[in-house]
C-alpha cells in the first residue's frame, strides 16, 4: 500500500456497502490515521476494531476532528435528513464521497454549501474482498489532490474509473453497482437448474459458484475476449452450443439484461427524486 490517507475518514452508514468499503480499507491499510463510523445502532463487526472508532451520532464524534473525507453510504431516501449535521464539515479540505445511487452532486451542494467539495461514487460490494469497482465523478470544487484522494481510497478496495458526465452514473449502477446481484443470481439459477436436471443440491451450489468464479478468474487473466473465451468452450453441434442456443435467441438472456440494467438505471434517476 503505497499512499495512505494523512488524517481521519469518516464513514456515515455503516450497512453493506459501507461496511464493505471500511472492511477494505482496513485490510489494505489506508486508514493509518484512523476511520469514525456513524451507525446509529452501532456497527458490532468493527465496534472492537483497532482504529476504529464507532459512534451512534454525529454529535458524539470528537469536537476537534477533522475529516480527510467524509464518506455518505446511507440509503438514498435517508440523505437529506441525514446530511445537514455534516455541512459544517464542508471546508475545502475536507472531500465528500457519496455511494448513494441517484442522489445528484446538485443535491449534494444545495445541502453542503457551494464550496463543498464532492465525489459522486458509485462502487460494489466486491470491495470487501478488494475486488470492487467504483466509478468516481467530482464537482467543480474537488480539487485534483482530493479526486486523487478519493482514488487512492477507492483503489484500496479494487478497480476505479473516473467520468465527467454525471448523467452516466445510473447506467453505471445499472450495470457494476447492482451488478453483484446479478452475478449472485446467476449462481443461485444454475444451481437450482443442475437439481432440476437431477443434481444433489450441494453439489449444483458447488458446481455452480466454483464455475461463475473460474470463469471470471480466466476472463480475467486471459488474454482472450469473453467472446473467444465463450467460443473456446463451445465444441461445434456440442452441449454448450445446444444450451447457447437457448440463451443467445432473440429472447434470450441478452435483451433481459439490457431490460434488467434499464430498470436500474431508471430507478437510480427517480432516486434523483
Ligand atoms: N448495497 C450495495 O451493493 C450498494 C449500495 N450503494 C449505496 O450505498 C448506500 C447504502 O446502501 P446499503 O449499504 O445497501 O444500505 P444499508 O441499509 O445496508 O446501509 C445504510 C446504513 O446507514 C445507516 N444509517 C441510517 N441513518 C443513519 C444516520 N443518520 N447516520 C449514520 N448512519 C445511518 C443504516 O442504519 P439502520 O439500518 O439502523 O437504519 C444502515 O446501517 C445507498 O445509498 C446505496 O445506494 C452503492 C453501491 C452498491
Ligand atoms: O440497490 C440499490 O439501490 C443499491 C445501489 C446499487 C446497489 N445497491
Amino acid at each position: 500500500m503505497a499512499e495512505k490517507l494523512k488524517r481521519p475518514l469518516l464513514l456515515v452508514g455503516c450497512g453493506k456497502m459501507g461496511g464493505a468499503m471500511l472492511e477494505g480499507w482496513l485490510a489494505s491499510g489506508i486508514a493509518a490515521a484512523g476511520a469514525y463510523v456513524v451507525e446509529p445502532f452501532g456497527a458490532d463487526a468493527f465496534a472492537n476494531r483497532r482504529d476504529v472508532t464507532v459512534v451512534s451520532s454525529v454529535e458524539e464524534l470528537p469536537a476537534d476532528l477533522s475529516p480527510q473525507v467524509i464518506i455518505l453510504a446511507v440509503k438514498p431516501q435517508a440523505m437529506s435528513a441525514v446530511v445537514g449535521a455534516y455541512a459544517k464539515f464542508a471546508t475545502p479540505d475536507c472531500l465528500f464521497v457519496s455511494v448513494a445511487a441517484g442522489t445528484t452532486i446538485s443535491f449534494f451542494e444545495a445541502e453542503l454549501g457551494p464550496q463543498a467539495a464532492i465525489v459522486r461514487a458509485m462502487p460494489n460490494t466486491p470491495a470487501a474482498v478488494g475486488q470492487g469497482i467504483t466509478v468516481i465523478c467530482p464537482n467543480a470544487k474537488a480539487t485534483a489532490q482530493q479526486v486523487a484522494d478519493a482514488d487512492i481510497l477507492l483503489q484500496a478496495v479494487g478497480e476505479t474509473a473516473r467520468i465527467e458526465d454525471e448523467a452516466l452514473m445510473d447506467a453505471v449502477t445499472g450495470v457494476s453497482g447492482s451488478g453483484p446481484a446479478y452475478v449472485f443470481f446467476m449462481i443461485e439459477c444454475m444451481a437450482k437448474a443442475g437439481v432440476d436436471a437431477g443434481l444433489p443440491e450441494d453439489l449444483a451450489a458447488r458446481l455452480a459458484l466454483q464455475t461463475v468464479a473460474g470463469a471470471g478468474h480466466l476472463a480475467r487473466q486471459s488474454d482472450d475476449t469473453p467472446d473467444q473465451l465463450r467460443r473456446n468452450v463451445t465444441s461445434p453441434n456440442g452441449t454448450t452450443q445446444a444450451a447457447l442456443d437457448v440463451l443467445m435467441a432473440d429472447d434470450g438472456l441478452q435483451p433481459l439484461m439490457t431490460k434488467a440494467v434499464a430498470a436500474a438505471a431508471n430507478r437510480g434517476r427517480e432516486l434523483a427524486g
